[in-house]
This record gives structure tokens, sequence and C-alpha cells, in this order.
């Protein structure tokens, strides 16, 4: 074995986990995986599942659920500077309607297996902005089998978008944008994922864990520096028009600011007095400070 073999053998590696939705392109379609200090593998997934990963243990770091971060906050820190967030729509977090909304909020909902965040959210707006309370049912993100079963039903990520664009060809249903209702309502930023990392990871491999959060700047910076041609990838593996990609991707943001962590403390805040989660939740951001 020659020396560069070895080196390599002997470096950590640090499973990441990736969200298998567009809205995410942004951070790993530049990512470049040969890194000096760590190996990296990818485990796609949708975001229910990579939110189980991480708190099993069997992914060390990427974005998740921000609910999910808040469930196990204690366990996890948040990298700096880096979410799937929005102010006002994000066409992706979709309610649709079989009925007027006001008699769906009191018939059946169908939520996505994929969420954690937007079903929550969703519980949110109904119970705080609208005093009801209808009857929750969980189900696979097929829209025909969950308006089959309830009144309205919500799809996240790439099943809404693919949902809405039938929608479009074949009107059947009324759509709302949950992030533009929630900032009709509370004036705030949405932050749907957040990047987590596992506490017993940042601690024993702070530089292998700054070498990635860096790679995924630097990704974020080459897509905001060339949108394009995440557009005519989406156009390629995903279908739909150019023009659409580019309204997407422009209405979403991919920073972790103080304006998108207030939007996100409100959350905590609303889910906590409505019991979804059963503490307070603090935003713990990683910094070199805070690893030694
Ligand atoms: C904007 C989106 O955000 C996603 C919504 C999530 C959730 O509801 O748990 C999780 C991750 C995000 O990628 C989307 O999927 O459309």
């Amino acid at each position: 074995m020659n020396h560069e073999q070895q080196h390599e053998q002997e470096k950590e590696t640090i499973r990441i986990g990736r969200i298998n939705y567009t809205n995410v392109w942004p951070m790993f379609y530049h990512f470049n995986p040969k890194l000096q200090t760590a190996r990296v593998e990818m485990i796609p997934a949708v975001p229910a599942t990579l939110n189980k990963a991480m708190k099993e243990g069997s992914i060390d770091m990427g974005p998740i659920s921000s609910f999910a971060y808040g469930v196990s906050s204690d366990s996890y820190a948040l990298f700096p500077d880096l979410s799937v967030s929005a102010k006002g729509k994000v066409n992706s977090i979709l309610l649709f309607l079989k009925k007027p909304l006001s008699e769906v909020l009191h018939g059946k909902i169908a939520l996505t297996t994929t969420s954690a965040t937007s079903i929550n959210l969703l519980k949110i707006i109904v119970a705080k902005r609208y005093q009801a309370s209808p009857e929750y049912l969980s189900m696979e993100p097929v829209l025909e089998q969950m308006m089959a079963a309830a009144d309205g039903a919500l799809l996240i990520g790439d099943h809404a978008i693919r949902a809405y664009w039938d929608n479009v060809q074949n009107p059947k249903y009324e759509v709302m944008d949950l992030c533009e209702s929630w900032h009709d309502w509370t004036g705030e930023w949405m932050t749907f994922a957040v990047w987590a990392v596992r506490k017993d990871i940042v601690e024993r491999c702070p530089v292998e864990i700054r070498e990635i959060v860096d790679a995924f700047e630097a990704s974020k910076q080459l897509s905001i520096a060339n949108p394009e041609s995440l557009v005519q990838e989406a156009v390629k593996q995903i279908g739909g028009t150019a023009q659409y990609w580019r309204y997407y991707f422009a209405g979403l943001n991919h920073d972790f600011g103080s304006a998108q962590q207030r939007g996100l403390q409100l959350y905590f805040e609303y889910a906590y007095e409505l019991g979804l989660i059963d503490h307070e939740v603090r935003l713990d951001i990683w910094s070199e400070n805070t690893v030694g």
C-alpha cells in the first residue's frame, strides 16, 4: 500500500444524509466529496427517513427536518448558514383541497409520511390561525389515494411539485401554499430543513466537520452564482420547464441568518405550546468556539 492509499484508509468516514428532493440541490450539486480530511458517504432518502437515521446514529450529519432538530436538539448542533427556507410562497409545501378550506378544516386531512416540519406546520396553522381540529391520517405521498381517503392532502418536495403540475393540466383541487399561509399570518420566514450534525461526531471529528461545512457552503455559492446549471439539470431529471425551475429556485433561500432563525424560533414556540414538542427549543449553532 502506498502512502496515499494508507492516508485514504486512515480517514474517518462521515455519513451524510441527502434529502432526495430538488430543494436541497444548491448545497449538493457542486459538493465535491473528495476531501482532504474525511471520506464521505452519501445516503439519499426522504426527510422522514433521514430524521430517523440521524436519531439512530446511522448517519452523522446533513439536512433534516427542522422539527426533527427540535425534538432532538440536545444531541445535535446546527451548521451555520445552511437551511431550506422561504419567505412567502415556497411552492412545494402544498395542501390540496377537495372542498372549501372551511369544510376541510372540519373533515379529514391526509399527511405525507415523508415530512416532519410541514405536517406540524399544518397542525400549528390549523389550530392557531383557524382554531380548527380536523382528523389527521398519515399516508404515502400518492395524491389520488390520499384524496380517496380524506378531504385534503398535504404533500411536500418533488411529490408536491409533480402533483401540482398534474393539477394544472387537469384541475381538480384548490391548492394552498403553507409557507405563504405562515407568512401572511406571522410575517415571518419559515425554515423547513436545517443542516444538523450529531454532537458525538462534532467532538470526535471537528476538523473533518469544518471541511464538510466549507464544502457545502462552496457548493451553495457556486449554485447562487450560476442558477442556470441547476435549472437545466432539473428539467432533465424531473421534467417541467426551465421557466418553472427558475421560479422555483428563486423562491427558495438556503441561509440561516437571524431572520430565518427568528421564524423557526416562533414555529418551535407554537409547537411547544400545542404539545407537538415536549420541551422548549433553543437553536444551538455550531462554531469552532463551541467545540474548543
Ligand atoms: C421546502 C421543502 O422543505 C422540506 C420539508 C421538510 C419537512 O416537511 O419535514 C423537510 C425537509 C425540507 O427539504 C420541501 O420539501 O418542499
